[in-house]
């Protein structure tokens, strides 16, 4: 559809000509931020998982918040959400300040995060899901959601919207299945629609990607795209830097709890600071310790392993000019 693929490529630009004075600096200031943290901190006994100074989100981007495993990434989401609570900090949203306010309130307020389907939630239908996102977020109760005779005036605009984000989410044909039966890039999208059933300005996506078949990774991709097409804000925490590569405008880097560097994704991706913490495990590791892993051929192994291939007897091979018998 032409159309909406030109409308979609003028809310990009107008996202990223928004940015484009913005100082590539951590803490830096955005010109209409929907979102505003200050020295937010959470400390899990002697860890200081979060140590935010200053953080803006601006309105109507797609911003990517990455950094390497434990960086604080997701305890930063729950605090901004309520689901858990700083030792110290402030943050407004909208120019509100949400600090002590609980999830539902949060969600109310037109700031919603995905969940991820609990056992309970799978043992649920799609449709069921859909309901519990207008009453779970908005406070309402379980009950009232699973018995709508007691409720019956908003109900049926409930299920409405319910219906329309399922078929925008070509969820339609599941409605009447258990959501434990969808596959992990299908319950990815029925976390989002869930998400939209309180119809939030600002949605924030923890690992949209993560479990997601590689079929279904360009539809989650052009739906996340489109929130920001419908006028809304995503902020996404994301391991995968393809995804951040092809859709934020912006990308913040946390490491150690700290944000350490922001920008747009091709000048963060390239920034030293950023490469350092991504070295992750082989960082701090000598020469002659990897030369040793070389050697042996465990490293070899660790990264096959990781990529999903069998172990590569051809690195060893190739180093030693030797085959496998000795030739
Ligand atoms: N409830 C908790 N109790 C104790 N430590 C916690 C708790 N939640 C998180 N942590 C610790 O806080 C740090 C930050 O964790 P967090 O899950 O926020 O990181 P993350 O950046 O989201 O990592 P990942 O990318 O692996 O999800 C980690 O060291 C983690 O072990």
């Amino acid at each position: 559809m032409p159309d909406d693929n030109l409308s979609l490529t003028a809310k990009r630009e107008a996202a990223v000509t928004a940015l484009a004075d913005v100082p590539r600096e951590p803490g830096a200031k955005k010109p209409d931020p929907i979102l505003v943290a200050d020295d937010v901190k959470r400390h899990f006994g002697g860890l200081l998982a979060v140590d935010v100074d200053h953080v803006e989100v601006q309105r109507g981007s797609i911003t990517a918040l990455i950094g390497p495993n434990g960086a604080g990434k997701t305890t930063f989401f729950n605090l901004l959400t309520g689901f858990d609570r700083p030792n110290s900090g402030s943050w407004t949203f909208n120019g509100r300040s949400l600090h002590g306010t609980p999830p539902f309130k949060v969600a109310r307020a037109g700031m919603v995060r995905t969940f991820q389907l609990t056992k309970a939630l799978s043992k649920l239908t799609v449709i069921e899901n859909m309901r519990l996102g207008a009453t779970q977020q908005k406070g309402e109760s379980f009950w009232r959601a699973m018995l709508p005779f007691t409720w019956r005036s908003q109900e049926d605009a409930i299920t409405q919207r319910a219906e329309e984000l399922l078929a925008r989410f070509k969820l339609d044909t599941k409605r009447d299945d258990f959501a434990g039966s969808l596959s992990g890039g299908q319950r990815k999208l029925l976390e989002m629609a869930r998400a939209l059933m309180v119809e939030p300005e600002l949605v924030m996506l923890d690992e949209p990607m993560a479990g997601v078949n590689p079929a279904l990774t360009q539809s989650l991709l052009e739906h996340v795209s489109n929130l920001r097409e419908q006028g809304m804000t995503v902020l996404f925490v994301e391991h995968d830097m393809d995804m951040v590569r092809d859709i934020a405008d912006w990308v913040v880097v946390m490491g150690q709890g700290k944000i350490l560097a922001e920008g747009p994704p091709e000048t963060v991706m390239s920034d030293p600071r950023v490469v350092d913490a991504y070295l992750g495990a082989h960082h701090d590791q000598s020469l002659a310790e990897l030369e040793e892993q070389l050697e042996t051929g465990t490293l070899a192994e660790e990264v096959a392993a990781e990529l999903g291939q069998e172990p590569a007897e051809t690195v060893a091979v190739e180093r030693t000019g030797e085959t496998k018998d000795g030739r």
